[in-house]
């Protein structure tokens, strides 16, 4: 239709097929569920009967796995996927096409090594896209000098990694990916119609070309490095004018804002070895003082968007992690087809691509690749109005993110800023670009508030997001075959537990503050929608449930009271259903987004260890924010894979539990409920072989025997290993000490 009205769409979008069937599964799903919490009202044990409390906990622990059950259905409901035309695009003239800012934050040049940095930095300023559209800025929150040197080196590649990158059609554009392993892999198809004498030729050429260039990064990086190891600059390396921001007194937490345009595009001298205009490159170290709170990730974006506004101030703004490279050089073509639909484009705020990481294992040790998350929820989210903005990859447009409200009127003037028209010189533009980035310049204004990115919460993507939806704008989520971004995942147990604990304690942060979305966003996002977003507002509270689920019916199975109808009874058919349909299902959806058996059955287990620890101890320390007792912080999660052997046990896939003090009492939790569980299912089975029946347990030997094979791992670490990866024994004494205490407790 929008075709015939001579309207060429830019990208379409396509439902998800087999939803009826789906529909029905659900539905029976529903029945299922319905049975059980009948069955548990009117099957309580009376006054005076043993486990009569720990029915009713159970009651309210089913009652509450219901409810999650039914909030994960809103996006399964309409799941929806696009696809872009970007030849359409092409159509238009290069000229007519915006410019486009890209911010990347880093933060630490310990946990985020400089040469990581320069890698992402130089595969976004080598985007297939015109480079004096181009801007990128690199915001350093620890304000280092080494990541300043790295960047500086980035400058300089840039000269030659572009063009190499041009010629080559090199993909991916991070030099660091590039060159290792599979690199070379799917470049280069300009030889291909040519003779076998040429082909040869070319290929000995090219191959020469790639082991000198290859040559040429690996110096750079070793330079870096170098630099990163000696913890300073050489004064000999300190070339550029930059240095003299550094003196001795500066501190991460302590220094004046630093602004340093390292590559100015509308300069004549800013080319690369072919000529060719070079992108605008930008760093920025805001202003840290220890009286002013920094406001983490938010703070930094806030910052980039002000001074980002006096040198560039594109439309378009590309936000990155500092470890998640460009993995695809179409990135920004793919974003603009939707923000540049003459149709539907208009109330298009932000477009988000899915977070996927290069480092996770074949089976997924840790579930750190969510593939289930963007393989079939952020769809079903983009089917109700839009996904969470995720915090990387995503493409926002200036205006929606600096708080304007969307209305029909709205009309984004693409003509207007295809060009970036400053004339100022550089230090007038340093200066001006300084005083932005001061930590009083917030002092009684709204950012943080309705402009730029939300303060006040650690999943400051997810809280700006929503804020950005709820002023009547939509998002678009983009999940190409070839992925946008490729990113650093945790290597480690204690990594992975505490970035969930960070993620789950945020997003319940949300639900409890005014910005709840089921409130917040009433009469300004669909109902599905809000429903949605509590689907991760809500993995925290998930923690009590399960622990009780994990622990109560075993401990009963020791005592011998059953807790579940006979394997005989009617009723037992509800709940054998409810258990096997969903399971059976997730298995299901994650084969089909991409995840292996084992990476499922991995899945499983980290669902349990993240419940009983970080979604713990993230509903805690919300319960003690409430009362003003505590106030949650930003850690970041370290990229660098640990020393030791802890990166080749990773390879094989076996679980890092380590000497992290700050898991201690976490793995404490996941050894307590490990040994308690196996302690009742030995005791279990040995009471069913004696009595010869399972009948009146068997719900609770099974759901004892698996939480068992589900910790098998664990039993190892604690055990069996010898490596320093393991449990360490005071952990183990305290857990079996607690297993004691709870199998003996008396009012069970
Ligand atoms: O004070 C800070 C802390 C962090 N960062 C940057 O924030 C990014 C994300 O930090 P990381 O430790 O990698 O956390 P992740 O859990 O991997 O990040 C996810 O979750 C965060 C919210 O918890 C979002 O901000 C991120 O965009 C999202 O990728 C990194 O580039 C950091 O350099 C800052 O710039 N300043
Ligand atoms: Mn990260």
């Amino acid at each position: 239709m929008a075709e015939a009205s001579g309207h060429r769409p830019l990208f379409s979008t396509q439902s998800a097929s087999g939803r009826t069937v789906y529909k029905l599964f659900a539905g029976s799903m529903l029945v299922s569920i319905c049975l059980v919490l009948i069955y548990r009202v009117s099957h309580a044990p009376e006054a005076g009967e043993s486990g009569r409390w720990a029915w009713f906990g159970m009651l309210a622990a089913e009652l509450w796995f219901s409810f999650y059950w039914i909030i994960t259905q809103s996006v399964r409901w309409n799941p929806v996927y696009r696809t872009t035309f970007k030849d359409r695009l092409s159509q238009l003239e290069e000229a007519e096409l915006p410019c486009v800012d890209i911010f990347v934050c880093t933060a630490d040049p310990v946990a985020e090594p400089p040469a990581m940095v320069v890698s992402t930095v130089l595969s976004l300023m080598a985007y297939d896209y015109p480079p004096e559209k181009l801007s990128v800025y690199l915001s350093d929150d620890s304000g280092s000098e080494l990541t300043f040197y790295a960047i500086c080196e980035a400058a300089q590649f840039a000269k030659r990694w572009l063009p190499f990158c041009r010629r080559h059609r090199v993909e991916p554009r991070s030099p660091a990916a590039y060159f290792s392993g599979s690199a070379g892999a799917s470049d280069d198809k300009e030889h291909s119609d040519m003779k076998v004498g040429h082909v040869l030729f070319g290929f000995i050429c090219k191959n020469l070309k790639f082991l000198s260039f290859q040559n040429l990064f690996r110096e750079m990086e070793s330079r870096i490095d170098a630099v990163s190891i000696l913890g300073k600059v050489p004064k000999e390396q300190k070339t550029h004018k930059g240095f003299s921001e550094w003196t001795s007194e500066m501190t991460s937490k302590n220094h004046q804002p630093i602004v340093q345009i390292l590559i100015d595009s509308r300069e004549e001298t800013s080319v690369d070895i072919d000529g060719i205009v070079l992108p605008t490159l930008v760093y920025m170290a805001r202003e840290k003082r220890p009286q002013h709170h920094h406001n983490f990730k938010a703070g930094a974006m806030n910052a980039l968007l002000r001074v980002s506004s006096v040198i560039s101030n594109s439309p378009i703004i590309l936000n990155a992690d500092c470890d998640m490279y460009s993995n695809n050089s179409q990135s920004i073509r793919d974003a603009l087809c939707f923000v540049m639909d003459e149709q539907q484009g208009h109330d298009v705020a932000f477009v988000q691509f899915p977070q996927c990481y290069e480092n996770t294992t074949k089976n997924d040790l840790y579930a750190n690749a969510l593939k289930v998350l963007f393989g079939v929820e952020f769809s079903g989210l983009d089917g109700l109005g839009g996904p969470l903005y995720a915090g990387t990859g995503c493409f926002h447009r200036r205006n929606a993110l600096c708080g304007t409200k969307y209305t029909t009127e709205y009309k984004e003037d693409w003509k207007r800023r295809t060009k970036m028209e400053n004339r100022e010189t550089v230090s007038i533009l340093e200066d001006r670009a300084k005083s932005l980035a001061t930590c009083i310049y917030e002092l009684n204004t709204q950012w943080g508030k309705e402009i730029g990115l939300a303060y006040g919460c650690v999943v400051e993507d997810v809280i700006t997001g929503l804020m950005i939806q709820c002023r009547g704008w939509r998002s678009v989520y983009f999940n190409p075959e070839r992925k946008g971004f490729l990113g650093v995942a945790p290597t480690t147990l204690p990594q992975t537990l505490v970035q969930h604990k960070r993620w789950s304690e945020g997003d319940l942060q949300i639900v409890l503050s005014k910005y709840c979305p089921l409130f917040y966003g009433h009469g300004k996002l669909k109902l599905g929608h809000r429903i949605g977003y509590c689907i991760y507002c809500l993995w925290a509270p998930n923690s009590i449930p399960t622990l009780f689920y994990l622990t109560i019916p075993s401990l009963f199975l020791l005592k011998g009271v059953s807790l579940f109808p006979e394997a005989s009874s009617p009723w037992f058919v509800s709940f054998a259903y409810v258990a096997a349909a969903k399971n059976a299902y997730s298995l299901v959806e994650s084969l089909i987004s991409g995840d292996t058996l084992v990476g499922w059955w991995n899945i499983q287990r980290m669902w349990m260890l993240k419940r009983t620890t970080s979604y713990l101890f993230a509903t805690i320390d919300n319960m003690l924010a409430l009362v003003g007792a505590s106030k949650a912080g930003f850690v970041i999660t370290a990229k660098v894979a640990e020393p030791d052997d802890s990166a080749k046990r990773y390879e094989r896939e076996v679980m890092e539990f380590g000497t992290t003090a700050s898991a201690g009492v976490m793995f404490v939790i996941i050894g307590t409920t490990a040994l308690i569980n196996l302690a009742c299912l030995v005791v279990g089975l040995q009471r069913a072989v004696a009595d010869q029946a399972f009948g009146g347990l068997l719900m609770q030997n099974v759901i004892c025997g698996l939480v068992v094979a589900l910790n098998l791992p664990i039993y190892e670490a604690m055990f069996l290993r010898k490596d320093e990866g393991r449990m360490s024994s005071s952990t183990v004494f305290a857990s079996a000490g607690l297993t004691v205490l709870a199998c003996a407790l008396p009012v069970l």
